[in-house]
C-alpha cells in the first residue's frame, strides 16, 4: 500500500477507489464529555473500514458522525467531494448511506419481505395517496422494488423465510434480515454496528462470508464497528483504532496489530 492518491491494490487484489468520504479533525462532546477528540480519516470506495477500540472509545459517536445523526462539534465531513452539512435521516438515505444497529431494529410482526421492502421506502417515487390514485403505476414500481428486494433475499440465501414474520427469527437471522433491509436502500456505504454481536461461531462465519459477497459483488463500501478481532483482521482492508475518544493507530491490519499503542490499549496501559 503505497501510493493511495488514487487508491490501492489490496492484499487480496481487489482495487480500491479514491476517497468517498473524508471525517476533518472531528471533535464530538457532550456537556462535559469528549467522545471523539480531534479524528481524521478517510473512507475509500470499495473499502472495507473498521473502527476498532476498547469500551467508550468513542466508535458508536463516530458512526453516528459517520451516518449524519450527530453533527460534529468541530470539525467536517466530506462526502463525495462535498462538504456535508446537518441533514434529516430521509436526506442521509438519499445520499446513499444505509446502517445496521447494534440491538436489531425490526419491526417483529412484519414479514422478512416486508420489513426488507421498508428499506427501500426512501427509493420510492410513489407515496401512499398516489399509489391510491394511480394504482397502475404505482403497482408498477412496487414491482420494480419487489424484484430488487427478491435478488437481495436470493444474494443472502433467506428465501425459506420470506414470508416468516421477523420475531419468529433465531438471532443470527435476524441480523442477516437486518442487513438485508439496510441493502435494499442500494446504499454506496453501509455502516454495520457490531454484525457480529451475540452469533454463535457458525453465525458468524455466515455473516463474515455475506459482508465480503456484498462488497464483492455490489462494490458497496463498508464501514463496521466490531469486538471480535479476529473478524476485524479477517474482513478489514484498513482499520482506525479509538481510544479516549482519540485515533492511536490507522491502518492496515497487520500494521495496527504490531501498533505499540494499539496493543497498550487493548492490554490496558495506563495513560500518562
Ligand atoms: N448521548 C450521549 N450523551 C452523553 N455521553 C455520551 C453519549 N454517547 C456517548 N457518550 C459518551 O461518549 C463516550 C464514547 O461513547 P461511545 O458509545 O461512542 O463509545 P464506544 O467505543 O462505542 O463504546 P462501546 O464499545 O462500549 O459501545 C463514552 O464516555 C460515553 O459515555
Amino acid at each position: 500500500m503505497n501510493d493511495m492518491s488514487d487508491g490501492y491494490i489490496t492484499a487480496d487484489g481487489r482495487q480500491i477507489g479514491g476517497v468517498l468520504m473524508e471525517l476533518k479533525n472531528i471533535t464530538l462532546k457532550f456537556g462535559g464529555v469528549t467522545a471523539i477528540s480531534d479524528i481524521s480519516f478517510d473512507i475509500r470506495q470499495g473499502e472495507i473500514r473498521a473502527i476498532i477500540g476498547p469500551n467508550g472509545a468513542g466508535k458508536s459517536s463516530m458512526l453516528n458522525v459517520i451516518s449524519g445523526f450527530y453533527i460534529p462539534t468541530e470539525g467536517e465531513v466530506w462526502f463525495k467531494g462535498y462538504k456535508r452539512g446537518p441533514m434529516r435521516p430521509y436526506q442521509v438515505a438519499q445520499l446513499g448511506i444505509a446502517r445496521t444497529f447494534q440491538n436489531i431494529a425490526l419491526f417483529d410482526g412484519m414479514s422478512v419481505l416486508d420489513n426488507i421492502m421498508t428499506g427501500r421506502l426512501t427509493l420510492m417515487k410513489s407515496g401512499l395517496l398516489s399509489q391510491a390514485m394511480w394504482w397502475g403505476s404505482a403497482s408498477k414500481e412496487e414491482d420494480e422494488h419487489r424484484e430488487k428486494v427478491e435478488k437481495i433475499i436470493d444474494f443472502l440465501e433467506i428465501q425459506p423465510i420470506r414470508k416468516t414474520p421477523v420475531g419468529r427469527l433465531p438471532y443470527g437471522l435476524k441480523k442477516r434480515v437486518e442487513l438485508a433491509r439496510a441493502l435494499a436502500a442500494e446504499p454506496k456505504i453501509l455502516l454495520l454496528d457490531e454484525p457480529m454481536a451475540g452469533m454463535n461461531v457458525e453465525e458468524k462465519e455466515d455473516m463474515c462470508r455475506f459482508i465480503l459477497d456484498v462488497n464483492d459483488e455490489f462494490g458497496t463500501t463498508i464501514v463496521l464497528i466490531e469486538h471480535d478481532m479476529g473478524v476485524v483482521m479477517d474482513l478489514s482492508d484498513r482499520v482506525v483504532v479509538m481510544d479516549y475518544g482519540r485515533k492511536i493507530g490507522d491502518g492496515p491490519p497487520d500494521e495496527v496489530r504490531n501498533n505499540q499503542d494499539v496493543i497498550d490499549a487493548y492490554l490496558g496501559v495506563a495513560h500518562d
